[in-house]
């Protein structure tokens, strides 16, 4: 018989829905949209046809309707990969669990989940207000490692070429790989840049940016610039990225995260309009995913 989830595993409100998002099973699309910025979920489903459900739990907003014939939700997950963490499982429970016998279902469903997010660009030829296909996620924010994960060949001689070329000291993070479901990515070519997005676990630092608070890795900019694997350069750093990936590999889903560069870090260049830049991803996104 199948094995039964306890209610401390799978936390399920009064409602019926899962424990952060407040979403039941019937409230969600299969094709999601992610966004860190709560207020950035409205922006999505504006341009809905029909709006069919709307929700806000903490920083989760969840609205689900229709473009056209196609059903979309679009959930905002806020900052971090510790919300990738709670917003990716709740997704795959919404899907893959029974919440009345609190068993895994036979048939597991498959998720398209889509990021459209903000980034900082890496490469002095992606200027601010482009958009960037990741397409490998590369962590240094260390969830990944508390998950059972494979590997393809090609992701570990890319971590091997970047254990080589970066220096991230022990202690700080175990830096992991995971590629773009490939087919998803085919379908953001025209107008997008393509590259790896290093995904760190805060916006200072971790991003190699000195306010007061000095770094213990002052050169890690100029080295994730400088890295080169074969065709590969990274291009961009954000904060979800590694995280959408790699539980999307662990738990079966097709990931993409597309996004908007706000900052050039080699430039030292802040859009004067990110919010423009962010509104024309959505609607090139939303054409994409609608067709
Ligand atoms: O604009 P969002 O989607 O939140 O993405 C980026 O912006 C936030 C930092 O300002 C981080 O979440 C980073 O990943
Ligand atoms: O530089 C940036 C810009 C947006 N988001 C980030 O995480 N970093």
């Amino acid at each position: 018989m199948a094995q039964r989830i306890a209610e401390s595993e799978l936390i399920l409100n009064s409602r019926g829905a899962v424990y952060h998002l407040d979403v039941r099973p019937e409230e969600l699309a299969t094709t999601i949209i992610t966004v860190g910025d709560p207020d950035r979920v409205p922006t999505v489903s504006k341009h809905f046809d029909r709006i069919e459900f709307t929700t806000q739990h903490r920083e989760f907003v969840t609205h689900t309707g229709y473009l056209g014939s196609k059903r979309i939700s679009v959930v905002s997950t806020g900052i971090g990969t510790d919300n990738i963490d709670i917003v990716l499982n709740e997704l795959d429970a919404l899907v893959n669990i029974d919440f009345a016998s609190r068993t895994i279902k036979d048939q597991l469903t498959r998720l398209q989940i889509v990021r459209l997010g903000t980034s900082g660009a890496l490469q002095g030829d992606i200027p601010v207000d482009a958009f960037v296909v990741s397409s490998y996620g590369l962590g240094l924010d260390n969830l990944l490692p508390y998950y059972l994960f494979e590997n393809t060949d090609a992701e570990k001689l890319l971590l091997q070429s970047f254990r080589g070329q970066v220096e991230v000291s022990n202690g700080v993070a175990v830096p992991y790989i995971i590629s773009a479901n490939e087919a998803l990515a085919a379908r953001f070519k025209d107008g997008f840049h393509t590259g790896i997005t290093v995904t760190c676990p805060g916006f200072y630092a971790p991003q190699g940016r000195a306010l007061r608070g000095p770094l213990s890795h002052p050169h890690l900019i100029d080295q994730l610039t400088q890295f080169r694997f074969e065709q590969h350069r990274i291009t961009n750093f954000e904060m979800e990225t590694s995280g959408i990936y790699g539980l999307g590999r662990v738990l079966g889903h097709e990931t993409l995260s597309i996004s908007a560069i706000v900052a050039n870090r080699i430039a030292q260049q802040f859009s004067n309009d990110g919010a423009a830049a962010v509104e024309l991803l959505i609607t090139r996104a939303l054409e994409v995913l609608a067709q």
